[in-house]
């Protein structure tokens, strides 16, 4: 059994490529149920509606005799002269019956209505049944309402079987051919007349038809690749499903996924016949199959839908309480009225009792109830009926819900992580279906989050860039190297979608290829916003956010507090958050609370060392700092290590500068106002208060380059050659050497300056940009712990940077792990 849908048969080509699909094997059989042309009952229902109402309507009519007329025009069917009859037959039909339907009132014209409808399938049935070689090419056309019965019942349609299957036996013997083309939507009541299977009812009729012709498989052909686990006009991370029970599906179909209509699943459960849904678009995709098996997902939800337009009503009275029939009579109100319930929802107190019903049916449901409950009202024993408007139904369904603790948990954090209030929850005993009430305008944040929950790894991260120079660069080239491996071997899936330089910005939906993301940010990128910027990398639909500044940039720090506030994980190497004003420093340790997230900054001492992780470990064990001594600098410690008198000083700091050791203003490095920051940051980290006013710092810029341009001081360089050559030879007088040296002392005393050191002094016995850092604790009085290594350059210090990123990319996997546990 194959069907297609509107957009399956849309022009002759579509149903010609159609027919390609449905032809069967040679030892099958197959039957194609086929719509009408995409947009042709919508355009029936109008001219129904202007037949009735003694509006003009051959015009109309006529536009769809053309229609059908260019189609077989168009098409390569063999038979096209008995087509093109057959069409024209069904458009006199057509014409005669809104004739008679202009004239008509009552149950006449409402089943002529109903014949009206069904126009548009019987010639969608025509045309298929030429392309696929007519009768003379082993197929059969029927016009389903010779076969199908149905009744109206209480639930709506379902079908006679007994006389449908009776019907269907006289009509095979008048009708040998082994194939079978049928239309859907339509069918016959008991008496006789015209009736059809709802709006889009083709894919019930399919399923009906299935049963009656005992197909060992069904397939709806649509133009999506199958069902998706969300909408993915709504979800960019949407993924198809390889495989539902039917009960999955049924709840998915109720619960709006537009591919399957509801009641097609019930006949083929009850017969076990399989349903695929596969996209005739791409013919060669698995699609996704239904059947009593399913398969156990990656997840435990299989999909998530939404049910927009939805409101609330609740009958609230503390008379209510323990009184049988106070739900009978609510449900009988809503029933009277035509409402139809969608969820419901009563706490044990049983004090109040609340139903989520379609928007439009809301206020006829408050009133039916408000009616219902007149006397208990009067007496005060039922306060009234609230009603809220203005929300939307979100449903996780799958069958590994069952019995799998924390599924609802899950679903809870993600929405509160997105910020969005549950207003109403409601889950049956299957635990198929967890279904909240939120806010309509909280849809697609609500939905992005949820699915990010259960399908994205807990590690996938939105990632933004700012500032792409010597150490972002280097970072964008080690994020290239290692993420995919990463997110195969650990699940860590770091998703760059912004980058920002000091002038522009590069937004992007999808993740950045990081090798060439600094490349985006040319004259044409947008103008910096880092507004903009952080609102961006905040997506819903990924389940955290983080920055990476690299820049040096204290007008991004000031940023820092709101960024985190708002849930964003910052790691930087920048070093002015750290060491600057005490009051931002403060709201940013109390940003890290309310937003619930992390703060690193390991790259700001020592590049790649672990100098602050190794201080973090000796406080948060009860170790108690003494002293902090050695070189922070990696510039001075390079300058220093390569400083013998053999080439001038300003030689030095050229290359240092060349080779990515220096701050954006080597100046910065010169003046020692970088260590002293540095050593603010440890200090800070001991628990101590000190401020950046409080080091004292020996500045080695000469007055008159302090004030310059950068690029004037770097033409000027050369004025540090003469004194500095002095300090070195007086060192050399004495047998010493020169280091660039911090210090803080146990009685919180803050130095940084040159010194000259004797030649067994530890520092002495540092190369290159070496940083030297020794902690003396209580623990570590009489030996300083040491950490030493290189303490500047691009790689190392994005080295730095990466480990806090990978650092909280585990620990939000390890939450995760340990929530699921
Ligand atoms: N180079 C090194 O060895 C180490 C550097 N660091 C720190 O790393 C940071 C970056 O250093 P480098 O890459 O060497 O500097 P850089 O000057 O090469 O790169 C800085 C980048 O930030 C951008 N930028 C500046 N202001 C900005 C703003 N307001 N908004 C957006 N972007 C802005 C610049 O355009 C540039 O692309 C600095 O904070 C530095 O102190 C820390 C440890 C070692
Ligand atoms: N310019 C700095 C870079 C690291 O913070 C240094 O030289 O140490």
């Amino acid at each position: 059994m194959h069907k297609f849908g509107g957009s399956s048969v849309a022009d002759a080509a579509r149903i010609e490529a159609a027919a390609r699909l449905a032809a069967p094997a040679h030892d099958q059989c197959s039957v194609v149920v086929v719509s009408a042309m995409r947009g042709v009952t919508d355009a029936l229902v109008e001219l129904v509606e202007a037949a009735r109402s003694g509006a003009p309507w051959h015009d109309g009519a006529q536009r769809l005799r053309t229609r059908h007329a260019d189609a077989a025009r168009a098409s390569g069917a063999a038979c096209r002269d008995k087509l093109l009859a057959a069409l024209d037959a069904q458009a006199q039909a057509l014409g005669a019956d809104l004739e008679a339907l202009a004239q008509a009132r009552g149950a006449v014209a409402t089943r002529l209505a109903e014949r009206i409808w069904g126009h548009g399938e019987l010639c969608s049935a025509w045309l298929m049944h030429a392309a696929l070689g007519g009768e003379a090419g082993g197929w059969a056309w029927l016009d389903a309402r010779e076969v199908l019965v149905v009744q109206a019942g209480e639930i709506g349609v379902h079908i006679d079987r007994e006389a449908s299957l009776q019907r269907l036996a006289a009509w095979r013997a008048r009708h040998p051919q082994r194939n079978v083309v049928a239309t859907g939507f339509i069918a016959r009541t008991a008496d006789g007349h015209a009736t059809t299977l709802g709006r889009n009812g083709s894919d019930h009729s399919a399923a009906l038809l299935a049963d009656l012709f005992d197909a060992s498989t069904v397939t709806i052909w649509t133009d999506v690749d199958g069902v998706l686990s969300a909408d993915p006009r709504l979800v960019p991370d949407a993924v198809r499903l390889d495989a539902l029970t039917y009960a999955e599906a049924c709840e998915l179909a109720y619960f709006g996924a537009k591919v399957l209509h509801p009641r097609t699943i019930a006949p083929l459960q009850v017969r076990g016949i399989p349903l695929m849904i596969r996209s005739s678009l791409d013919p060669a995709a698995p699609g996704t199959r239904i059947d009593s098996r399913g398969e156990p997902a990656r997840s435990p939800v299989k999909g998530l839908s939404i049910v927009d337009d939805m409101a609330v009503l609740e009958l609230v009275g503390s008379g209510m309480v323990g009184v049988p029939g106070v739900a009978e009579v609510l449900f009988a109100a809503l029933h009277g009225a035509g409402v139809s319930v969608t969820m419901i929802s009563q706490g044990s107190s049983e004090h109040s009792i609340c139903c989520v019903v379609r928007g439009s049916e809301a206020a006829r449901g408050r009133a039916a109830i408000e009616t219902a409950f007149a006397g208990a009202i009067a007496a005060g024993q039922v306060e009234g009926v609230r009603m809220q408007t203005g929300l939307c139904v979100l449903a996780a369904v799958g069958d590994g819900m069952r019995g799998n603790r924390g599924v609802a948990a899950r679903l809870f954090e993600g929405l509160a992580q997105a910020r969005v209030n549950i207003r109403a929850i409601a889950q049956g005993a299957s635990e198929r279906n967890l279904s909240v009430a939120i806010a309509q305008d909280d849809a697609e944040r609500a939905l992005r989050a949820a699915h990010a929950t259960f399908w994205l790894s807990p590690q996938t991260v939105s990632v933004g860039l700012i500032g792409p120079g010597n150490v972002g660069r280097a970072l964008l080239a080690q994020l290239d190297d290692v993420m995919p491996g990463l997110r195969a071997r650990a699940g860590v899936d770091l998703r760059l979608r912004a980058i920002a330089g000091s002038r522009r910005i590069h937004l992007a939906g999808t993740a950045l290829a990081p090798a060439s993301a600094a490349t985006l940010l040319g004259d044409d990128a947008d103008p910096c916003d880092l507004d903009a910027f952080a609102a961006h990398v905040r997506a819903s639909d990924l389940p955290h956010a983080m920055i990476i500044d690299c820049s040096a940039s204290d007008a991004v720090a000031a940023r820092y507090a709101d960024w985190l506030a708002a849930g964003i994980h910052i790691v930087t190497p920048n070093k002015h958050a750290g060491s600057g004003e005490w009051s931002r420093y403060a709201r940013i340790a109390e940003a890290r609370v309310t937003g619930h997230s992390r703060f690193l900054y390991e790259a700001t001492v020592g590049a790649g060392l672990p100098v602050i992780a190794t201080l973090r470990n000796l406080i948060d064990t009860g170790d108690t700092l003494h002293s902090i001594d050695g070189m922070l600098s990696g510039t001075l410690a390079w300058l220093f290590n390569s400083f013998d008198g053999s080439r001038p000083f300003s030689a030095l700091v050229r290359e240092a500068r060349a080779l990515g050791y220096t701050e954006p203003d080597p100046r910065d490095d010169l003046s020692g106002l970088d260590v002293a920051r540095k050593l603010v940051i440890l200090a800070r980290e001991a628990g101590r208060t000190l401020s950046l006013a409080d080091v004292e710092v020996e500045n080695l810029v000469p007055e008159a380059l302090r004030d310059l341009s950068l690029d004037a001081f770097l033409g000027s360089l050369e004025a540090l050659d003469a004194p500095m050559q002095a300090r070195l030879d007086a060192a050399h007088a004495q047998g010493r050497g020169l280091r660039h040296v911090a210090r803080l002392d146990a009685a919180g005393r803050a130095t940084v300056g040159v010194s000259a050191l004797p030649s067994d002094h530890a520092c002495m016995h540092t190369r290159l940009t070496d940083n030297l850092v020794q902690f003396t604790t209580a623990r570590y009085a009489d030996n300083p712990l040491v950490v030493q290594g290189p303490g500047a350059g691009p790689q190392v210090t994005a080295a730095g940077v990466f480990g806090d990123v990978l650092a909280i990319a585990h620990a939000l996997g390890a939450r995760a792990g340990w929530r699921h546990a």
